[in-house]
């Protein structure tokens, strides 16, 4: 065996498919792909693999280039025309059920306003580390990892962080070290002001999930939701309609206080995909407020979920893989 073919088969363990391997007057030249490793596994693999080849027969000195494709990361941003339709709620249980699906997900919580991705996500108090200027996202119990304006902000002093320190921290999130995944979900703030029209300007997300509660006014400000994608080219993948009509805790039966079918109509109105209805319903609030996303569990909750990420992956097939 040649000591290049002997070097190849000492790196096979530890980086088959990875590693080409030439070696020239004792010179082991080592091109390294790491595609699809996060920093801290790329330097893992990358000592590994120089300590394999300074111990191979023949080998006196040993260089190593490190390559990978260039990912295309996919932001799909969650909006709504007003505070306290569950935008939240849906962008985080989205999320996991995406996840759950195979897909690599990450979740950016860019609502300024009133971040709650990390309590939904059970991660309260636990702030990103950072290498250098890139943060890393913090890993959650659900396979979705998480960067937060709550995690970067002291608590209270949230609403100070207006304009240009806001669009500078969403910056640094979704240019964060998300490893391998494939498609982040933004939680955008409430609302179609000017913050809103920059964070998305800036960042030009790949498609937008509208949510909106049944009622005319949610609707009203949902179409100006609507409006604020049209205007920079950003294409809605759907609308979703949350508490819609009320899920009896006890015996199951669904009434409509606040009537239901109202954004699916305004949906077909405006030619948008409907992807679904989310009901109100206790257990939601509940495993929400206890940091138990209903996606990561096995009810008819976790279904509702299921069924809404997969209308999002058909999005995601249909727009680019
Ligand atoms: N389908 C649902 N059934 C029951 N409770 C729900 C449902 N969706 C959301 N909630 C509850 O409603 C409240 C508001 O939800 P959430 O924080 O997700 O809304 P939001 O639109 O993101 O609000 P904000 O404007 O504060 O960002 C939370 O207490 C959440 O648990």
């Amino acid at each position: 065996m040649s000591d290049t073919e002997s070097l190849k088969a000492a790196l096979a363990p530890i980086a088959a498919g990875r590693a080409t391997v030439r070696i020239e007057d004792g010179k082991a030249s080592i091109v390294l792909d790491v595609t699809g490793l996060d920093e801290a596994a790329r330097a893992e693999i990358e000592a590994d693999v120089r300590r394999v080849a300074e111990g191979a027969p023949g080998v006196s000195e040993v260089r190593i280039l490190l390559t990978s494709e260039r990912r295309t990361r996919r932001l799909i941003a969650v909006a709504s025309g007003k505070g306290g339709v569950g935008k939240s709620t849906i962008a985080a249980n989205i999320a996991i059920a995406l996840a759950r699906r195979g897909r690599r997900v990450g979740l950016v919580d860019a609502d300024i306003y009133g971040p709650s991705q990390t309590r939904l996500l059970a991660v309260d108090g636990i702030r990103p580390e950072a290498r250098g200027k890139t943060l890393i996202p913090v890993q959650t119990g659900f396979g979705v990892p998480l960067l937060s304006m709550g995690g970067l902000v002291p608590e209270g002093q949230a609403i100070a962080w207006r304009g240009s320190m806001a669009g500078g921290a969403l910056g640094q999130m979704v240019d964060a070290d998300w490893g391998d995944a494939e498609v982040l979900i933004l939680d955008l703030p409430p609302g179609t002001g000017d913050l809103q029209l920059t964070m998305v300007q800036k960042h030009k997300p790949a498609g937008a999930i509208i949510v909106s509660t049944p009622q005319d006014l949610a609707l009203i400000d949902a179409a100006r939701a609507i409006d604020l994608f049209n205007k920079v080219s950003v294409p809605i993948v759907g609308v979703i309609e949350n508490m819609a009509g009320y899920a009896c805790p006890h015996c199951g039966e669904i009434s409509d206080p606040f009537g239901s079918g109202g954004a699916e109509a305004a949906a077909n109105r405006m030619g948008l995909p409907f992807l679904g209805r989310v009901p109100l319903e206790m257990a939601i609030r509940e495993a929400s407020d206890a940091g138990d996303p209903p996606a990561a569990g096995n009810g008819p909750q976790a279904e509702t979920f299921a069924a809404l990420a997969a209308r999002l992956d058909e999005w995601l097939v249909a727009n680019g893989g």
